[in-house]
């Protein structure tokens, strides 16, 4: 017998594990393709929607395909009932990762179709969910502060009734637009961790609902999703431009991570940073608040130079949600309403061209042993 071990790749990192056609993440030319298009170039000509439908289609759509899109995703804005009740059941202390995650489940034991996985059902579910989602992350904004939910309006697009049922008002269209920028930047990036959990139960034949499930729950983690709302609290900790030194010398005399930095892919920076930064400027002019901007300026600026690690998109969003007025804990449920595009169009995939994903471990515990007699029992 051979005393080699097999080489082990700790996270999976570097291991190519299956093919995609839906993005194209290189780490080489900073670049993101949805389906071929650069995503900066989508995010400056197109909507959410139209992303939406491109992901999971292959191709934008035309205005027919479009109209008959939008149809579909106003006609299923609406909260259920019945997860309205699962919602109301619990508590406001539940972080609303575990709201928009319990409410995903619910969603799905009430969809009639949960057990069809044929192409054109799973098609429709991924619409139906994506049109119900902001609903109930608008639900949970207002029912923390003590407010009523806020009914869709049919005249407005995707982004403009997110908004709307959240603050119930429509805001002025820089905000929207900053809104569906980032919704744009966040729909889909390959085989990321949560997408790849959703990839591993579609792979057991599960269902949709239950991937897409098992993917909020890998994006909840700091490490992915959840930085974007840590970032806040990072703001929130420095306080202003001027203390970022010295809260970095404590920080990293602690060995902390210092949330939306770093990206297990990109190395010299996160390709949709530019166009983010672009639309927090933005938001920072509309909201006049140029305060935000300096520590944001600040941290990024004395961090690269100390560690050459470079912001990812979590950095720009975060600041911009809070302008925004989302409460912070509600950041990570944006990136469910986003990502779920690029969650449902890797389900169809991986169905598509399914092999079970179970790969192999290299036993390190004890060796073989004998189970220690008893006495026998009286
Ligand atoms: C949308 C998204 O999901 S983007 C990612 C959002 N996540 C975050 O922003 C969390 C903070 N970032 C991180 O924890 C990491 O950069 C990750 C998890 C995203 C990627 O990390 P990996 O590819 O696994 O690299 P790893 O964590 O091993 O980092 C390599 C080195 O850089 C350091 N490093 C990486 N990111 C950071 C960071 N944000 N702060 C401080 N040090 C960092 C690590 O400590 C490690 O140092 P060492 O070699 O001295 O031990
Ligand atoms: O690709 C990753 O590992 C994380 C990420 O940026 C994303 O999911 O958007």
């Amino acid at each position: 017998m051979s005393d080699q071990q097999p080489e082990i790749y700790k996270g999976l990192a570097g291991v190519p594990v299956d093919y995609t056609a839906i993005s194209k993440v290189n780490p080489e030319t900073n670049s993101l393709l949805y389906r071929g298009y650069p995503v900066q170039d989508l995010a400056a000509a197109v909507t959410f929607e139209e992303v939406a439908y491109l992901l999971w289609h292959g191709e934008l759509p035309n205005d027919e395909e479009l109209a008959e899109f939008e149809q579909v995703e106003r006609a299923h804005r609406h909260l259920d009932p019945v997860v309205k009740r699962v919602i109301d059941e619990l508590p406001t202390t539940a972080h609303p990762m575990d709201v928009v995650r319990t409410a995903v489940s619910a969603i799905g034991a009430r969809d009639d179709e949960a057990a069809d996985d044929s192409p054109e059902a799973e098609l429709r579910k991924a619409k139906r969910l994506f049109a119900a989602i902001p609903a109930v992350v608008a639900y949970d904004q207002r029912r923390r502060r003590g407010l009523d939910l806020v009914e869709p309006r049919d005249d407005l697009g995707y982004s403009a009734n997110f908004l709307f049922m959240t603050f119930d008002e429509v805001p002025e269209l820089p905000v929207v637009d900053a809104f569906d920028v980032s919704m744009i930047l966040y729909a889909e990036h390959s085989f990321n961790a949560s997408t790849f959990t959703a990839r591993v139960i579609t792979s057991t034949l599960s269902d949709l609902h239950s991937a897409v499930v098992g993917a909020i729950a890998a994006l909840k983690g700091p490490l992915h999703g959840g930085a974007n709302e840590a970032v806040m609290h990072t703001f929130d900790e420095i306080g202003e431009a001027a203390n970022v030194s010295a809260w970095l010398d404590d920080a990293l005399a602690q060995k902390r991570k210092i949330m939306g930095f770093g990206h297990r892919v990109y190395k010299h920076g996160d390709s949709r940073v530019p166009t983010m930064k672009t639309a927090l400027d933005s938001l920072v002019g509309y909201y006049e608040r140029p305060d935000i901007l300096d520590l944001y300026n600040a941290l990024a600026d004395e961090f690269v130079a100390r560690k050459g690690i470079h912001p990812n998109l979590d950095y720009p969003s975060g600041p911009a949600y809070h302008l925004i007025g989302f409460d912070t804990e509600l950041f990570t449920p944006i990136f469910v309403a986003s990502r779920v595009v690029g969650w449902t169009a890797h389900i169809m995939e991986q169905r598509a061209s399914n092999a079970l994903i179970r790969p192999l471990s290299v036993y390190n515990g004890v060796d073989q042993r004998e189970v220690p007699a008893r006495e026998p029992v009286e």
